[in-house]
């Protein structure tokens, strides 16, 4: 029955990327007709150039975004119903989808790479790949209103060809994946108040739902339709879920999690993502770094690694909270630690002085030859990240969640902006997917 369905949604994605990448295919407008870039020649970097040369002329793109979904819902009203009513996150996240492809514009196959992800994440919205294509005719259109009569013609090429570059791979990515459900539902089982602003919930899948420790999950709430908002499993997998949700903002998800939501409940989830998980062979000793509800991502990693029982490993967690009530969920991590001999865990608070987690790390004598896993606040984050890389941890075994969506300069190379420098390249570091909470 499955497969039923996956059929046709997989000929009318490659039929939809054959006429997207198609040189027939017509761009609205007199220079409509050229040819959409193979991924496999395709000259990013020449695009990026022009791209990054103009980027004044349609600047800020805060107002090309405003322009381009005036064009799209003004064309298109039915796509109105797609987007959550508020669209100020949607925005700020397609400003940051913008920088990104730009920035990794000289680096297809890596922008190919997680456009392909993205893909598959998106089936959740009920994205089809016909909707690229409205996108590309409001982005021209808004490109055009927006630089005025000086805008070359050549760089609106170049923003066509990055848009059919990524499309071409989000479309991949979601056939690709068009055998699994595009969003998973779940029943909350167990919400558990852990602290006025915090909840602890359990989830049952409703339907096979297959994930990996400390991996993200977009969750969905019916308090908020399509309000979508990332959180780690607290969990490595074994039937049920956990969430640990901070209530950081009225008017949220979080706060529809934590304070409106109860057993019986159902929620939906979206595909996990996220590279934070464990190597295959555990050839070193382990570092896990989590502040606050990034013990959501601590806890899981080490559930699997009881599982794995790590011989010959030893793990050292640092765990800290602002003060001894933040532990909300000290006796699970007791319950750990009398199962796992390997394991050595350095509790800290705020009272134990400024910068507690990054001081502890520190003290610690040696961190240069482990892996390193991080959650948590990004300035901890980022704290963390830039020590062990000052420790000569290599950036590829130093494992945490893209950074949360944020404005910054668009340049034509190197890294993603990350604060505290140059960040893993392992995974996606900054990443218009959203940040788990
Ligand atoms: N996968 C991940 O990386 C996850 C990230 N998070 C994020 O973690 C954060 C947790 O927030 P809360 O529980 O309210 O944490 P919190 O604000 O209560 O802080 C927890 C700990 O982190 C330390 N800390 C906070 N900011 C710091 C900074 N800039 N530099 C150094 N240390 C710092 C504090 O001293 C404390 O020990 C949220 O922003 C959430 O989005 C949560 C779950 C998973």
């Amino acid at each position: 029955m499955k497969d039923y369905h996956a059929l046709p949604a997989r000929q009318e994605a490659m039929r939809l990327r054959q006429q997207l990448l198609s040189p027939a295919q017509p761009v609205t407008g007199p220079h409509a007709g050229h040819a959409g870039p193979d991924p496999h020649v395709y000259d990013g970097a020449a695009d990026q150039a022009l791209i990054v040369r103009d980027l004044p002329a349609v600047a800020p793109l805060a107002t090309l975004i405003d322009r381009l979904y005036h064009a799209m819902f003004t064309r298109h009203p039915y796509l109105r119903q797609l987007f959550p009513e508020s669209m100020d996150f949607q925005r700020a996240h397609l400003e940051h989808a913008f920088r990104f492809a730009i920035e990794h514009l000289d680096r297809p196959a890596e922008l190919a790479g997680f456009c392909t992800r993205l893909g598959s994440g998106h089936r959740r919205l009920g994205v089809l790949p016909a909707h690229y294509h409205v996108f590309e005719e409001s982005l021209v259109e808004a490109l055009r209103a927006t630089a005025g009569e000086a805008w070359e013609r050549e760089t609106e090429r170049a923003w066509v060809r990055m848009h059919r570059f990524v499309t071409g791979a989000m479309i991949d990515g979601a056939a690709g994946t068009a055998r699994e459900p595009g969003r998973w539902r779940a029943t909350v089982v167990r919400h558990e108040l852990r602290a006025p602003d915090l909840a602890v919930l359990r989830l049952h899948p409703c339907e096979p739902f297959h994930h990996r420790a400390g991996q993200y999950v977009p969750v969905q709430s019916p308090l908020l339709p399509h309000t979508w908002r990332s959180y780690t499993l607290a969990c490595a997998p074994a039937g049920d879920l956990e969430l640990h949700v901070r209530c950081v903002a009225a008017g949220g998800v979080s706060e529809a999690l934590v304070t409106r939501t109860a057993p019986g409940d159902e929620l939906h989830l979206g595909r996990p993502d996220g590279d934070t998980v464990l190597d295959d062979d555990l050839d070193r000793d382990v570092l896990i770094v989590a502040g606050g509800t990034g013990w959501a991502t601590a806890r899981a990693l080490l559930e699997e690694l009881v599982r794995r029982r790590p011989l010959g490993r030893t793990v050292h967690l640092f765990v800290g909270a602002r003060s001894a009530a933040g532990f909300y969920d000290d006796a699970a991590l007791t319950r750990l630690e009398a199962r796992a001999p390997w394991l050595r865990v350095t509790r800290v608070t705020d009272a134990d002085g400024p910068d507690p987690l990054p001081a502890a790390l520190l003290r610690h004598a040696d961190l240069s030859d482990r892996t390193a896993y991080l959650s948590g606040p990004a300035g901890l984050v980022a704290t963390a990240a830039a020590l062990l890389r000052r420790a000569g941890v290599p950036d590829h075994r130093i494992r945490h969640d893209p950074f949360p969506v944020g404005p910054g300069p668009v340049a034509p190379s190197g890294p993603p902006p990350a604060p505290g420098g140059s960040a893993a390249r392992g995974a996606a570091r900054t990443a218009p997917a959203g940040f788990p909470g």
